[in-house]
């Protein structure tokens, strides 16, 4: 069955339609570099409503499993490859790519050329499209603000250590709370438009989440935000990030197409070395907003120049617009969940020396 990916401005690509293809999926169309991580990539909540094109022309080789989904569902709206593999090999397999995708009506294309969508995404910028079995359609305006489309619903406490953060969440990835629970800490996850809920005198430590959409759809809730950033030594990732950046008054702006690979190099302002990082994100903080702001740029993109990080300038701040939890990705930064764990210990009289 023939299938199309239509773009806001007209073009289209066809392809093989999956077969559970009952209505058409909108969404912003994005592109993912990497050669692995396809199942994480699905499941991350960052990519609500999105639709995702795999540059990488073998994907679903291992098959899906148990263990790797980020969270408990499928959050894109469609999936674009060239090729999605039928029979998958892994010990841990337990269905294809496409039975999964299918089982959860998640509509995909395969056999199109998706370099060349990506070489129009890079060239025109990111921009909504339609799967669709008609070779017309009609796109929708949609005013729905993402980041608060996948919050968690309740407040929820995650291993025992005897250190204790706070997880203000905008669309957490598991792997977050399993690289601090790794770390020996216990994690309470509240999400972000509930944080007047918590005391701010419980926690070690503070860590602001990822999350879909953009991130000056928090506006209202900054104030009480910034109130908890203040309270604790705070770490942010990627949405988490960016909020701090607006908490402390510098902008944020949208980027052309988004950064999202598993390959992005990124140097650390501090050491003068460069690592590579996972990446997932379509803004970033205007670095040229930062200078009113207590905060300072310590790690840039090698590619663009972008902000990838920032310090506060007298508080316990440290934040990242990559991915330190690394899911899918090089495990290069996650050394920045033990630089802020130690501020933590240290704070709390745990001296702890690197
Ligand atoms: N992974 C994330 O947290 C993404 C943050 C934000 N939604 C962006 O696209 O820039």
């Amino acid at each position: 069955m023939k299938g199309y990916l239509l773009l806001q401005d007209g073009q289209w690509f066809e392809g093989e339609a999956s077969e559970q293809w009952k209505t058409p999926a909108q969404g912003e169309i994005v592109f993912f570099t990497g050669m692995t991580g396809y199942q994480e990539v699905l499941t991350d909540p960052s990519y609500k409503d999105q639709i995702v094109v795999f540059t990488y022309p073998l994907i679903g080789n291992y098959g899906v499993n148990e263990r790797d989904s980020e969270s408990s569902n499928i959050q894109v709206s469609g999936v674009v490859m060239f090729h999605c593999a039928d029979a998958a090999s892994h010990y841990e397999s337990t269905s294809s790519l496409g039975a999964y995708l299918e089982k959860n009506g998640v509509p995909f294309l395969t056999g199109v050329d998706t370099r060349q969508i990506t070489k129009t995404i890079r060239t025109d910028g990111s921009k909504q499209a339609l799967l669709t079995q008609q070779k017309t359609g009609v796109l929708q305006t949609s005013d729905k603000k993402q980041i608060f489309e996948t919050q968690s619903e309740q407040i929820a406490t995650f291993g025992e250590g005897s250190m204790h953060i706070l997880l203000i969440d905008f669309g957490w990835k598991k792997s977050i709370v399993s690289s601090l629970i790794a770390r020996g800490m216990k994690v309470t996850v509240v999400p972000f438009t509930k944080v007047d809920q918590v005391s701010k005198q419980s926690f070690d430590g503070v860590v602001l989440s990822n999350g879909p959409g953009d991130p000056k759809d928090s506006l209202s809730l900054l104030p009480e935000l910034k109130k908890q950033i203040e309270s604790s030594p705070t770490f942010g990732i990627c949405m988490g990030h960016q909020v701090i950046a607006l908490a402390f008054g510098a902008n944020t702006k949208k980027l052309p197409f988004g950064h999202r690979g598993a390959n992005h190099p990124v140097k650390d302002r501090q050491t003068g070395k460069v690592f590579m990082s996972s990446q997932n994100h379509s803004y970033v903080v205007d670095e040229t907003s930062l200078e009113q702001t207590p905060l300072e740029t310590r790690f840039y993109n090698v590619n663009d120049g972008s902000v990838e990080g920032l310090t506060h300038k007298d508080k316990p701040v440290l934040s990242v617009q990559f991915h330190p939890e690394a899911h899918p990705g090089p495990a290069d930064a996650e050394w920045l969940f033990d630089e802020f764990l130690t501020i933590v210990r240290n704070k709390k009289g745990e001296k702890v020396y690197v």
